[in-house]
């Protein structure tokens, strides 16, 4: 069994959207795929009115097949701050052609501004291990750890785009997604993330400079976040470049064109155009760019985020508990 799904990026590519089916008869939600976390929650009826502004909420009352698990309650906090909580049933959810039969939903009652804020995302999905699913008494499986058994094989590709619909697949790697060879790179799934280490970078067409960047794939992550050392260095590189505490980054001329960002995965490269680098821009007035690579201070692990996945065809194998990354 395989199947897939498109996903569409916000304005910036800020974050990427997939429609879901949940319940019978079927209530379509749109939600952000999340490789960094192991929730799958949605908006509900059992929010207050004032916490809702254009989401589509799951209505748990008007499914024949959800059923309350009673006495368990989901509560997360994300690394940005934002958080969410509520309780849990289990119903019936559909990706595409492919269906869970008894997926926990959570069902938000509680949601953080930023997803209040957020008018067309109506929860999250999470592609994470399940080991850090936050269900209480007992944690509950992600989606794909409910299908993977029945997949051809046990994994699933993320292929985003900037600006542009891409898609999630799971079961096959489409060889037409993709040119020349995969790198592949071993899974360190120990913090309930898809974690791996970088061996090194590269600036512009500058020289590879051995450095280990250990850290996660995570699909619900806009930018691609890395050592401060290394963002320094490839900042030095871009006339005008500084690091605007007023923005909370570097920030730099968005012209010419930064150079390139290229690191290692095994003894692969992964190219970040420059073009991708310059992520927003900061002001109309003297066209400032926000930085799409900025310092990972703080966090404790780099993250490889739609900045850099957004450039690769990236294949999440979990019975290999290995990443592959391809050009495309
Ligand atoms: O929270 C983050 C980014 C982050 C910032 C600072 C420290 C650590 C991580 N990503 N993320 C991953 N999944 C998310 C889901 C919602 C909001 C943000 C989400």
């Amino acid at each position: 069994d395989f199947g897939s799904v498109s996903t569409d990026p916000e304005k910036h590519d800020v974050e990427y959207l997939t429609p879901i089916s949940i319940g019978t008869p079927p209530q379509d939600l749109i939600v952000d795929f999340d490789t960094g976390s192991s929730d799958l929650w949605v908006f509900s009826t059992e929010m207050a009115a004032s916490d809702i502004k254009g989401q589509t909420v799951y209505d748990p009352s008007n499914s024949s097949t959800s059923q309350i698990l009673q006495g368990s309650t989901w509560e997360i906090t994300y690394g940005d701050g934002s958080s969410s909580s509520g309780d849990v049933y289990i119903d019936t959810v559909t990706i595409g052609n492919l269906t869970v039969p008894n997926q926990a939903v959570e069902a938000a009652k509680k949601v953080s501004s930023e997803f209040t804020e957020d008018p067309n995302n109506d929860g999250l999905l999470g592609l994470g291990f399940t080991s850090i699913n936050t269900v209480q008494p007992t944690p509950q499986n992600t989606f794909f750890d409910n299908i993977k058994e029945s997949l051809d094989a046990r994994l699933f590709t993320a292929d985003l785009k900037h600006g542009a619909p891409g898609s999630y697949n799971f079961g096959y790697i489409d060889p037409a997604a993709y040119i020349g060879n995969i790198s592949w790179t071993p899974v360190d799934n120990s913090q309930g993330f898809w974690g791996f280490t970088s061996p090194g970078y590269a600036v512009g067409t500058g020289a590879f400079r051995n450095h280990s960047m250990t850290g996660i794939a995570d699909t619900g992550t806009t930018l691609l976040l890395l050592p401060k050392s290394v963002v320094s260095a490839y900042y030095k590189e871009i006339q005008g470049a500084e690091y605007d505490s007023d923005q909370g980054g570097y920030v730099f001329p968005c012209s010419p064109t930064p150079p390139d960002f290229v690191f290692g995965v095994n003894n692969g490269i992964v190219t970040v155009p420059g073009d991708m680098v310059s992520y927003a821009p900061v002001d109309t007035a003297n066209q400032n760019c926000f930085g799409g690579i900025q310092r990972d201070t703080g966090i404790g692990f780099s993250i490889f985020g739609d900045v850099a996945l957004k450039t690769s065809f990236v294949v999440f194998d979990a019975g290999g508990l290995q990443l592959g990354w391809a050009a495309k």
